[in-house]
């Protein structure tokens, strides 16, 4: 296609939102209406199976569970007073605890305000409010956040190490209540807060499931806010797991809620061409054949939006990635995301994505404003904003030129009400597009095999732990395995003896580190 064909297709396949002032152009996926029609069918059975979930359908059926993160943000549209008022009482909640927190009512025991946010949680409690935090937190403030989102001990005493404690309210996150990490963050936070002489509980706040064992050990503290069962990690940003932090760093949680409304009422739309989360599923089926052939490079040019290829890479990988749909078949479902922000990506990886494994399309996201206030000219008649708003076109042109499709989405600036949106927009794509492809988007199985497999790890380190400690000699590690009954496991073994030595745990390790058979290993 020459440049005025492409700017008809443009024109054609351009999706607006007036009221949001947000564009969605597919113009540069190469698609045709043929193909389209061959979809119809599929995007029809979307589109009820959409709806079916928002009437309340056990849309999760492994789980048994409700899909339900749609009505955070349009609580008239849940199907029982029970779970509107879910939706509406920790809102309430939150609103009320932010304002005392604010105004010094709610305080730590020795000052006069909490000034700092300690976020504990990971995955879907963690990467959601990272992503509102860096978008949206107004440069002064009346709260600063922190994460800890990893049960890494160097990363959490690098967090740590920046906190006045006695002024910081800690929020520990997770659905489930139950898993390591987060456990493991919330007890070192504890134990930070204790080698202070610091009462954890006076500033602390949960946000889990009622129920949970989070919520039980949590009994004393500050307060607890309530995580909806039908409402998925990876899809709880507009719930207490996002809506509390932001709230508290002076974020407007009703834009939020409010943009995201809005872009549901769009994308409920039974219309593939005026509906641009169905655009979108379209555009990613077309890329990757329906099976995920190619991945998602996600590339805001803007700095503040850096985040949002991590916020997505779970959104979309966890509710996609599926070795089974829901008939039973092996399907290997799923597509890579992966992104930072432009232009910073082209002095990295778009070398590649120019001229090497044509493996990949690409997302543009825009911002048409620069940023408030003046710009000076950094080139005669040329800012900086001019320069990224040029090098976004460029890199889309070069792309596609050379055979790499591209989507743009294009919002007029990064407000809480179109992060709301964008959240949404995305939240529904996932939505379409698992139903195209016949998957459970909701569930997580692949999850657990991680999980069991390091609980099996830490399990034999305790029974290796306690073989060392009765045997009077080293030994060598096939006779460890062996007095363990775990002589297929000696690879595990060498590597907690090593990790063990490493971090001076009682274990002694001696011999040719290169040769794994010579190594002696004893208490020390
Ligand atoms: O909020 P939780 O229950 O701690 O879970 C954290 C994350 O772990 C996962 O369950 C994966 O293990 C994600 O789906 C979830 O977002």
């Amino acid at each position: 296609m020459d440049n005025l064909q492409l700017w008809q297709r443009y024109q054609d396949w351009l999706y607006y939102h007036p009221g949001l002032e947000l564009y969605l152009d597919v113009s540069r996926v190469r698609f045709d209406n043929a193909f389209v029609e061959t979809l119809a069918p599929k995007f029809d059975r979307a589109f009820r199976a959409l709806e079916a979930l928002e009437k309340g359908a056990i849309a999760n059926p492994d789980e048994q569970r409700m899909v339900g993160h749609y009505w955070l943000r349009a609580p008239e549209l849940a199907p029982n007073d029970q779970l509107r008022a879910e939706i509406t009482e920790p809102l309430l909640q939150i609103k009320d605890f932010v304002r005392k927190i604010h105004a010094g009512e709610i305080k730590p025991p020795d000052r006069e305000k909490f000034t700092t946010i300690l976020s504990v949680g990971i995955g879907g409690s963690a990467l959601g409010p990272q992503f509102v935090a860096e978008a949206l937190a107004p440069d002064v403030p009346p709260m600063e956040i922190h994460f800890i989102d990893n049960t890494d001990p160097a990363g959490i005493d690098r967090v740590l190490e920046h906190l006045d404690l006695a002024t910081t309210l800690v929020i520990i996150t997770s659905k489930s209540g139950g898993t390591p990490e987060t456990r493991n963050g919330m007890l070192e936070v504890r134990h930070a807060y204790e080698k202070q002489g610091l009462d954890f509980p006076k500033h602390a706040v949960a946000v889990t499931m009622p129920g949970s064992k989070m919520d039980e050990y949590a009994r004393d503290w500050l307060t607890r806010f309530p995580m909806q069962d039908w409402v998925g990690g990876r899809t709880s940003e507009l719930s207490a797991v996002g809506l509390l932090p932001a709230s508290l760093q002076g974020i407007d949680i009703d834009a939020m809620l409010a943009g995201a409304r809005e872009m549901d009422i769009a994308t409920r739309v039974h219309d593939l061409k005026t509906n641009p989360s169905a655009l979108l599923a379209l555009a990613w089926y077309y890329e990757g054949n329906g099976k995920g052939e190619k991945d998602m490079v996600i590339l805001p040019y803007k700095d503040s939006l850096y985040l949002f290829s991590r916020y997505l890479q779970q959104l979309v990988m966890e509710s996609l990635g599926k070795e089974k749909d829901l008939d039973g078949n092996t399907v290997y479902q799923g597509i890579a995301v992966y992104g930072n922000k432009g232009s910073t990506d082209q002095h990295a990886y778009v070398q590649q994505l120019r001229e090497g494994v044509p493996n990949f399309f690409a997302t543009f996201i825009e911002v048409l404003e620069d940023r408030r206030g003046e710009s000076i000219d950094v080139e005669p008649g040329a800012t900086s904003g001019d320069f990224l708003s040029g090098l976004l076109q460029g890199t889309r042109q070069a792309l596609y030129e050379n055979h790499r499709d591209s989507i743009t989405i294009t919002i007029p600036e990064v407000t809480p009400r179109h992060v709301g949106a964008l959240i949404a927009l995305y939240e529904r794509a996932v939505s379409i597009y698992a139903s195209l492809v016949n998957i459970n988007a909701y569930h997580q199985p692949g999850v657990e095999a991680g999980k069991k497999a390091a609980a099996s790890v830490l399990d034999l380190q305790r029974q290796i732990v306690g073989i060392l400690q009765e045997s009077g000699n080293p030994l060598d590690l096939n006779a460890l395995a062996a007095k363990a009954g775990a002589s297929d496991r000696v690879e595990a073994i060498y590597k907690i003896v090593r990790h063990l030595d490493a971090n001076h745990r009682g274990v002694k390790v001696e011999g040719d580190f290169g040769k794994p058979d010579t190594l002696q290993i004893s208490a020390r």
